[in-house]
């Protein structure tokens, strides 16, 4: 199930995003601010369990987040800048890290790193990473997510493209995706078209 995100607030500002004339500083600071909304979606049917409170006037019922535990997993580099932003929404989360980056020749995946919490299995996972190009990244990335033992898996990602998307339903239909915009589809090179170019680099200022 794809849910894409059509707030004005959210299509503005990965406009702003995509303009190549955005430099690092704003670039990165909306990849944050975007990451939150996106997770104010993606996190819409988190449990909620009445808890006896008191407020200053009386005791009553009130909701609070109840049910399984969060994490949040980032596919390096560039799904760092959503987990960072979205740990201000969510601070009990736990954060896990899987270091992949895109083969430029075969545009496979390639591992170098993972880092998640030892009880993954128990928690609800948000997986970030602002571009769902091939798939090939998202889908190791949940593979690797599954084989700790997760269960309950939603991948965010800030743009998409149609190819993506459709390894992600092929490869891990259990998956929700949550993602501000599915653009017209890949180049030669892999890159999503229109898009927003290289995000890594963007973010970090790389290039
Ligand atoms: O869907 P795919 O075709 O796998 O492409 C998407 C991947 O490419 C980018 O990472 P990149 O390899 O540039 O690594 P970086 O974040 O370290 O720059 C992006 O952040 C995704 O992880
Ligand atoms: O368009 C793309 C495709 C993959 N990775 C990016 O950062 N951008
Ligand atoms: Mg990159």
């Amino acid at each position: 199930m794809v849910t894409v995100v059509s707030h004005p607030l959210v299509q503005h500002k990965l406009s702003v995003m995509r303009d190549v004339r955005t430099g690092v500083k704003e670039f990165r600071e909306l990849a944050g601010e975007l990451s939150l909304l996106l997770a104010y979606e993606a996190m819409r049917d988190l449990e909620l369990a009445p808890e006896r409170l008191s407020t200053p006037i009386t005791d009553a019922d009130f909701p609070m987040l109840s049910g399984k535990k969060l994490a949040l997993v980032a596919i390096l580099r560039a799904g760092l800048v959503m987990t960072d932003a979205i740990t201000q929404l969510v601070p009990a989360a736990k954060v896990g890290h899987i270091g992949l980056y895109r083969d430029p020749e075969t545009l496979a995946p390639v591992a170098y790193y993972n880092k998640l919490p030892a009880d993954i299995a128990e928690r609800r996972v948000f997986l970030t990473d602002p571009m769902l190009a091939t798939g090939g990244s998202a889908s190791a990335a949940i593979a690797f997510l599954k084989e700790a033992g997760a269960t309950t898996i939603k991948l965010m990602c800030i743009l998409a493209a149609p190819e993506g998307i459709a390894v992600i339903e092929r490869d891990h239909p259990d998956v929700e995706i949550v993602v501000a915009a599915v653009d017209s589809h890949l180049n030669d090179h892999g890159y999503i078209v229109p898009g927003l170019g290289d995000a890594g680099d963007r973010i970090y200022g790389t290039k």
